[in-house]
């Protein structure tokens, strides 16, 4: 891996972008994000997934040096697909994903942040789309997730003026889930990483494909989905180690099964 630090421990692989200045996602970068996701998938070691950023940013986004190398609308065409593919794959991945903020995540960097399924930021963090400043669009699917997290008026607003706002303000938006002093940042969210790697990743992996259909089903499929799912758990390993662990009044030993 040329970008990207890996550290599995305890169930938790700890993923870390490390492309200075400023973790700059270039397609390069999100090649090997893709690749290690698949990776990732399969390793019963790992049951979350933390990301964050090495150095000063969790990432400013989209490589806009690498803009420069563009000409052809279908070729910026084919960056943002390329792009709107790996956040897909994150926000689809079957374990938690959950990224660590701290510092900025712009443009490509918050989108790739929104792809995440949870989102801890440091209190002084810049979350933006500041795209339209570069005379540009979001392309990695900011403007449907923004809006799906803050409404079209917010969203609209942020694309429009082009400027961030800071981790206290995402958690009030609905955009992150928890705002802490940069220095805890890592900490606080490994500790909730720790705390669902606790959880049987039967259930997990079926509430992850629930919240999915959340998005993507009108809501009686996706009930019917969710009871169909609540027989497959139900009779699971796992969930019957659960129940059984209540009536012993002791801890369950979840084994993935
Ligand atoms: C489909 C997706 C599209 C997109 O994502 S488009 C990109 C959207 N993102 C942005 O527009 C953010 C651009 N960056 C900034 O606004 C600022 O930077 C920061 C707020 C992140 C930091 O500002 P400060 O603390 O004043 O540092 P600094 O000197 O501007 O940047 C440090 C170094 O980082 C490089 N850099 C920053 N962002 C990017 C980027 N997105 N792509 C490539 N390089 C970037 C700079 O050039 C510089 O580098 P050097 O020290 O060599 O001059």
């Amino acid at each position: 891996m040329e970008f990207l630090k890996v550290n599995t421990e305890e169930l938790v692989a700890t993923v870390t972008f490390s492309r200075p200045p400023a973790n700059a996602l270039s397609s390069a970068v999100l090649k090997e994000l893709s690749k290690l996701l698949d990776q990732l998938k399969d390793d019963e070691r790992v049951r979350v997934i933390l990301l964050h950023g090495e150095g000063r940013f969790f990432s400013a986004g989209a490589d806009i040096k690498e803009f420069t190398t563009i000409g052809a609308r279908e070729q910026a065409t084919e960056l943002a697909r390329a792009g709107q593919q790996v956040m897909e794959k994150l926000e689809q991945f079957p374990k938690p994903v959950i990224a660590a903020i701290h510092g900025a995540a712009l443009g490509g960097g918050l989108e790739l942040a929104m792809g995440c399924h949870i989102r801890i930021v440091a209190e002084n963090a810049k979350l933006g789309l500041p795209e339209l400043q570069l005379g540009l669009i979001p392309g990695f699917a900011g403007t449907q997730r923004l809006t799906r997290y803050v409404g079209i008026g917010k969203a609209a607003e942020m694309m429009w003026t082009a400027e961030p706002i800071t981790g206290v303000e995402a958690v009030q938006w609905g955009l992150a889930n928890k705002a802490v002093p940069e220095e805890q940042l890592l900490q606080e969210a490994s500790a909730l990483a720790n705390k669902i790697a606790q959880k049987s990743p039967v259930s997990i992996s079926a509430t992850l494909e629930l919240l999915n259909a959340a998005k993507s089903q009108p809501f009686h499929e996706a009930v019917q989905l969710e009871a169909e799912l609540f027989g497959k758990v139900f009779v699971s390993e796992d969930g019957k180690e659960g129940v059984q662990a209540f009536i012993e009044k002791r801890l369950p030993q979840f084994q993935g099964k």
